[in-house]
């Protein structure tokens, strides 16, 4: 072999080496690959209409404020982007303050641990997860306090993702997983000792509904942690670019409309609970959330070649493609929300059922 196709063989083999570990190994993978992602419960031939469809929401603003298509359009929205996220992401869907030496993983866990620590849990006690994803906060909180917990999410794909998770984990006598609506919960009343919800109730149309439904199933005396998306004090909405990104988070993350800090506690009064603390979690002396989002920048062009091509060749849904720009552009639009203080995505409110109904007057 003379030295030139010795050369070209190295070289070669040094690309594919690249390739496979860098390129199609895990980025913040657990369980899933790039070669993996699908369109969720949808077959790989609709999930390019069915991105149509979530986008053709937007155009009629109106109809989402007020529709009960949204749960349907959230559900949408879950079938394209849970594979991405997982791969892109993990099993936590949501963000956690920075903590210096302390990794990506271990700052998430922690701020999970914090939504259990705040309801005052005991072993065995039952909880509820408002909205749990794939289930990672889950398996944290479980683990954590030794609680049983009962998840719900409105997409079965997740159902089935978590429960798999819960299995592998060898936490699935402590987790549960239910497919359901959470503005209409298959739960009797007074039965959870507690619940949480991170990063989810976002996605409910109106606050105090979705807030009914946890007062409704908790029994009395217990508590409700919820991590909320909000437009903060800062927030002004005769500004062009405050607003140009907030439609841009509420876009990419398939949110009916970002409420005001201010609106958190008075839907939660609204409903019958009692406001025992309230705490923006992103404030100083927390360490930026989005740093996360900016140090990924690199990783997303990776992603996105790496899309395109297993799109091309047939291996990722065709629809893969715009679902992966739409949140690269996301997390440029939150990156903004952050760095500019207008936005929030855990603004914490610890609530209480009280022990006894108020006396009606
Ligand atoms: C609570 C919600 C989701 C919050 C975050 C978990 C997600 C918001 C934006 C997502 C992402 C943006 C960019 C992606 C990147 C282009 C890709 O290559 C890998 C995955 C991303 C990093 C992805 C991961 C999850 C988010 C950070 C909302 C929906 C209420
Ligand atoms: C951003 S994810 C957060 C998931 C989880 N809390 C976590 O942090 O990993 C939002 C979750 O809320 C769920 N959700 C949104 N609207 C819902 C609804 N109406 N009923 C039930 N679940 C819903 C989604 O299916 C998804 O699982």
């Amino acid at each position: 072999m003379d030295s030139l196709s010795l050369f070209c063989t190295g070289a070669l083999l040094a690309g594919g080496l690249y390739w496979f570990v860098c390129v199609l190994g895990p980025a913040e993978q657990k369980g899933k690959r790039a070669v993996d992602l699908s369109g969720g419960s949808i077959s790989a031939e609709k999930v390019r209409d069915n991105y149509k469809q979530y986008w053709s929401f937007f155009r009629r603003p109106k109809e989402i404020e007020t529709a009960e298509k949204v749960p349907d359009f959230v559900d949408t929205f879950y079938n394209l982007v849970t594979d991405i996220y997982e791969w892109g992401w993990g099993q936590s869907f949501h963000f956690s303050p920075s903590i210096p030496g302390k990794s990506h993983r271990d700052a998430t866990r922690l701020h999970e641990e914090m939504a259990v620590d705040l309801i005052d849990v005991k072993p065995g006690d039952r909880i509820l997860d408002v909205g749990c994803g794939v289930g990672g906060p889950m398996r944290a909180i479980a683990a954590h306090s030794r609680a049983k917990v009962v998840g719900i999410t409105i997409n079965d794909y997740q159902v089935n993702r978590a429960r798999m998770h819960n299995k592998k984990a060898g936490l699935d006598s402590l987790c549960e997983v239910v497919c359901g609506n959470f503005l209409e919960m298959p739960f009797q009343d007074n039965s959870f000792d507690g619940a949480y919800s991170i990063e989810a109730t976002c996605h409910a149309p109106k606050l105090e509904d979705v807030y009914a439904e946890v007062f409704r199933v908790l029994k009395p005396g217990s508590l409700y942690v919820s991590y909320e998306w909000v437009t903060t004090e800062k927030y002004r909405a005769d500004n062009p670019e405050h607003v140009e990104v907030i439609q841009g988070i509420e876009r990419g993350d398939a949110l009916p409309g970002l409420r005001s800090y201010s609106d958190i506690a008075e839907a939660a009064k609204k409903v019958g609970f009692e406001i025992v603390k309230e705490k923006d979690l992103a404030k100083p002396p927390s360490l930026p959330w989005w740093t996360r989002l900016k140090m990924g920048r690199i990783a997303y062009w990776r992603n996105h070649i790496l899309v395109i091509v297993l799109a091309a060749i047939g291996i990722a849904p065709k629809g893969t493609v715009d679902v992966h720009d739409m949140l690269f552009k996301t997390a440029d639009y939150l990156t903004r929300g952050g760095d500019s203080g207008i936005f929030s995505p855990m603004h914490m409110i610890l609530l209480r059922k009280p022990k006894e109904a108020p006396s009606k007057s």
